[in-house]
């Protein structure tokens, strides 16, 4: 086939288990875009492929700036008319982080398809090349075009908003919070049954440079809690928070004092939940999340707490805190009557 009749896809590597080699001190991420490219068994196919490495590392030591390195690589990939889709290979353990990013802002037809692995290239039964070749040929494919960003992986099809890694070890770490997949391959091809709910209109800008210097932590209640640590990262300087609350979004009594003090402050304030699945609702008083919501949080629905990190980030960036509240009310209205 002449070259200029080949589909072009770029892959976009980041490092992660699907780029790592054991060693005495542990696995780490030292394969390049290249590499996995010869690895994945894809050097004969009818695409045209061409690599770009962004990092080479394992993605639980990713901070926001690596989000934006990421973010404009694939933006400046999806905006160049020769190629027909993307690629991104990343670790498993912050995917979901990435995945929220890259579908708050993709904008246009071009497919993104992120992909990783399990277990390194080193082991005999690695899962990288089979979720490579299923992702390119995924983002190659005319299905796929206009469904913005998906995780390829274990041979299912995951929507990007709301999908989390929920098994550590397991050759399928992830799962919807709401439940179920987009789409499966079929032998060498994507088919799509269901288009999720995706942040749509929704969609932001790219991150500014300052993105990389926003704090917005994570809290997690407990039978214990007390609002010390969101106090600390009021203190710290942190211009938003979310709060991996009990069950359906129950932060406790004293994390709820502390979130009002938080909210009078400035910061934005959204509570989830630590449940691995579900969404939270304002069902509760006496510290739950009738409290939280009367305290000025915002309840965040099925949205992982990793992800609305990701969104609050994104909203503060793009705004004064105002119209980051304003903007995150929007976002949580369809959530706000599930009871
Ligand atoms: N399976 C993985 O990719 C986990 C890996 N350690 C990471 O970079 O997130």
């Amino acid at each position: 086939m002449a070259q200029r009749d080949r589909r072009r896809v770029v892959v976009i590597a980041t490092g992660g288990t699907i780029a790592s080699r054991s060693s005495d001190s542990g696995a780490r991420a030292q394969d390049t875009g290249e590499q996995l490219l010869e690895q994945s068994g894809l050097e004969d196919s009818e695409l045209d492929l061409e690599s770009q490495d962004i990092a080479v590392t394992n993605s639980f030591n990713f901070d926001l700036g690596d989000l934006v390195a990421i973010c404009s690589a694939v933006a400046h990939a999806t905006s160049r008319e020769d190629v027909h889709g993307v690629v991104v290979t990343h670790g498993t353990d912050t995917m979901e982080e990435t995945l929220a990013i890259l579908a708050l802002t993709h904008r246009g037809e071009t497919p993104v398809v992120l992909t990783g692995a399990q277990r390194s290239p080193d082991q005999a039964d690695s899962d990288g090349p089979r979720n490579l070749r299923d992702a390119v040929r995924t983002a190659a494919s005319d299905s796929a075009r206009g469904r913005g960003v998906m995780l390829v992986f274990g041979g299912a099809i995951h929507a990007a908003w709301g999908t989390s890694k929920q098994q550590t070890l397991a050759m399928q770490p992830f799962e919807h919070r709401s439940g179920g997949v987009i789409g499966r391959m079929y032998g060498h091809a994507p088919y799509f049954f269901s288009t999720p709910e995706a942040p749509g209109q929704r969609q932001l800008q790219l991150p500014s440079e300052g993105f990389a210097r926003l704090r917005v932590d994570c809290i997690l209640s407990y039978p214990g809690a007390d609002g010390a640590l969101l106090e600390a990262s009021l203190a710290a300087g942190a211009q938003g928070a979310v709060i991996a609350a009990h069950g359906a979004g129950n932060p406790g009594k004293h994390l709820v004092h502390a979130i009002e003090h938080a909210v009078e402050a400035g910061m934005l304030i959204a509570v989830g939940s630590r449940a691995s699945a579900g969404a939270v609702a304002p069902i509760y008083g006496g510290g739950g999340a009738v409290d939280a919501v009367a305290a000025g949080a915002h309840l965040l629905g099925d949205i992982p707490v990793t992800q609305a990190r990701i969104l609050l980030a994104l909203l503060v960036d793009q705004g004064t805190v105002e119209q980051a509240r304003a903007a995150l009310d929007e976002w949580t209205t369809p959530f706000r009557d599930l009871t």
